[in-house]
């Protein structure tokens, strides 16, 4: 009855007044925020009709660049919008404050949204599931077995020393490329390159040496074709997932359009590559059976993730087989890209370089040969991990599906609506990180100097029971491969300095156009450059 003779922000304030002891007893009304809840329907959108949309996505090449997108969106809404775009619903929030609360309601079982063309594929190739595509208690089961393998400290501790191999072995590789093929004096040589095909190998090696717990030799000088193609594979699975996600997959594959063929056949390939690895390494297990475990029959080595499956035999192996597929799916392009992200920014930082050696080199001396000890003793390694995904997430979003409603920004969000988190506006954005453009590996760091980051702010691995399950060995993998290439203590030590000033870690235009060869699901690492 106020709304003729007062403005706005009056109108507010008496509401306030009066709504105040009504809407705390109702637990909606949070605190700072305006008094009166708005509806879902009142969050700014960007059009209301998905299939306008979509066609808007396409022709602007939004979805090759959905991180520049999200980016504007923010810029121009506020902090959280709602995007309908072909059959693609989501709210999106880049506040920690928001993402907290979306986090405290995902309840036990936490639901993403289903990468749909995913599990199209495998429901029509019959294939199972693995956790990635799973929800509810049928995740958990095999989750928490899983957790036992990959994420636990136990497990941490029996894969790090494969993990390091194979780190110091990609070390001595590039040392020999400098020396057959650099310019210079010998001993002196230097080498530009272009450190993308060779980062894409090691990860594969440093997954499947993990998983299968034998070395597959792709550092060797004529490494497999088939791994050369399972490479590609992911590259073109996770090209064609994005267009996917928005259009009537079903149909496309009804019709037999090539987006949805070429993504089909990546996944196919993928699932041929990893049925190879298996079954090679199930062989090689079964043929010790009655000799004792099968990790005392593998020389009394940790055998891999597969080989303490099918050891323990909780999983059935249709289990073991979808889940290690996923595992290897998801091993190799979330790894690969940010090391070249983290040797590019060092190539741009000096100073930070020269500070992460000098705390490697006083690390190992400290260390004793061994490699977690190492890593414990140089936290800029794990800041420079994470400051290389804040600034180019491999993931853009994490979502979450709440199990009940939730006030973000004021307005009602009903349980089941899928609220992505947007990760790249997230770690670029001066209201949530202070001079964000800067890549300083110390601001995560509790002590002197770090700027005690608080919560809800490194969510590249996502959150919870739910986050990634390959975290341990991303983390471990991508910080012992930088730990041995900052290594000065070797007696290669020169050779490889000068790979990191003068090659892989240098901010001349041959880096960058080393990037600028990525093939299609990079084009959106080489935006995140601008
Ligand atoms: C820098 C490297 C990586 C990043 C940034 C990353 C990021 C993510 C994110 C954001 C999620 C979703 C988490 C959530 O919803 O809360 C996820 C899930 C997952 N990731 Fe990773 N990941 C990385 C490496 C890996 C590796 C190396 C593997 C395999 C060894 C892997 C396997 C998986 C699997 C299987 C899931 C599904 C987990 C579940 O739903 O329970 N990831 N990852």
């Amino acid at each position: 009855q106020f709304v003729p003779v007062m403005c706005k922000s009056q109108i507010l304030i008496i509401i306030i007044i009066t709504l105040k002891g009504r809407k705390e007893a109702q637990g909606v009304r949070k605190r700072g925020a305006r008094a009166w809840v708005q509806s879902f329907e009142e969050i700014p959108h960007t059009g209301k009709y998905g299939w306008v949309n979509l066609m808007k996505f396409w022709r602007q090449g939004y979805f090759r660049q959905l991180h520049k997108h999200m980016e504007g969106t923010f810029n121009a809404l506020g902090p959280i919008y709602r995007e309908h775009v072909g059959t693609q619903k989501t709210v999106n929030i880049i506040l920690p404050s928001d993402i907290a609360e979306l986090f405290q309601s995902e309840g036990r079982l936490p639901q993403r949204m289903t990468l749909k063309p995913w599990a199209t594929h495998r429901e029509i190739r019959q294939h199972s599931k693995g956790i990635f595509l799973k929800n509810g208690e049928e995740w958990r089961s095999d989750r928490v077995l899983l957790n036992k393998e990959v994420l636990m400290s136990s497990a941490v501790q029996r894969f790090i020393p494969l993990l390091d191999e194979v780190a110091r072995d990609f070390c001595k590789m590039l040392q020999k490329k400098v020396e057959r093929e650099g310019i210079g004096q010998k001993g002196k040589r230097s080498l530009t390159v272009d450190p993308s095909p060779d980062l894409f190998r090691f990860a594969l090696e440093a997954i499947c040496n993990v998983l299968y717990g034998e070395r597959i030799g792709l550092f060797s000088s004529s490494p497999s074709l088939e791994s050369q193609k399972f490479i590609w594979a992911v590259e073109q699975m996770l090209a064609t997932t994005p267009p996917l996600l928005y259009l009537p997959h079903q149909l496309l594959l009804h019709i037999g359009a090539s987006l949805w063929t070429q993504h089909a056949t990546a996944w196919d390939n993928i699932f041929s590559h990893a049925d190879a690895r298996i079954q090679k390494c199930y062989r090689r297990l079964s043929s010790f059976q009655g000799q004792g475990s099968k990790a005392e029959a593998a020389g009394g080595q940790y055998p891999g993730v597969l080989g303490q499956l099918m050891e323990k035999g909780q999983l059935s192996l249709d289990l073991i087989k979808a889940n290690i597929t996923e595992l290897m799916a998801g091993g190799v392009d979330t790894t690969a890209v940010p090391l070249q992200f983290a040797f590019f920014e060092l190539g741009r930082n000096p100073e930070v370089q020269e500070k992460v050696r000098q705390q490697v080199r006083t690390s190992w001396a400290l260390a004793d040969g061994d490699p977690l000890v190492a890593l414990q003793g140089a936290p800029l390694l794990r800041g420079i991990i994470k400051e290389v995904l804040r600034l180019y997430p491999v993931g853009i979003t994490v979502n979450r599906m709440p199990v009940k409603d939730i006030i973000l920004q004021n307005y009602r969000v009903p349980a089941g609506t899928t609220v992505s988190v947007c990760l790249y506006p997230m770690g670029r954005s001066s209201d949530v990180f202070d001079d964000p453009m800067r890549f300083d590996p110390g601001r995560w760091s509790s002590g002197k100097g770090g700027q005690r980051i608080s919560g809800f702010r490194s969510l590249a691995f996502g959150f919870g029971a739910r986050q990634c399950v390959g975290r341990r060995i991303a983390e471990n993998e991508m910080q012992l491969l930088l730990m041995h290439v900052s290594d000065s203590r070797h007696e290669k030590v020169e050779t490889r300095r000068r790979i990191i000033s003068s090659t892989v870690i240098s901010n001349s235009p041959l880096q960058v156009k080393g990037l600028q060869s990525f093939t299609l699901v990079k084009v959106a690492d080489i935006n995140m450059l601008q």
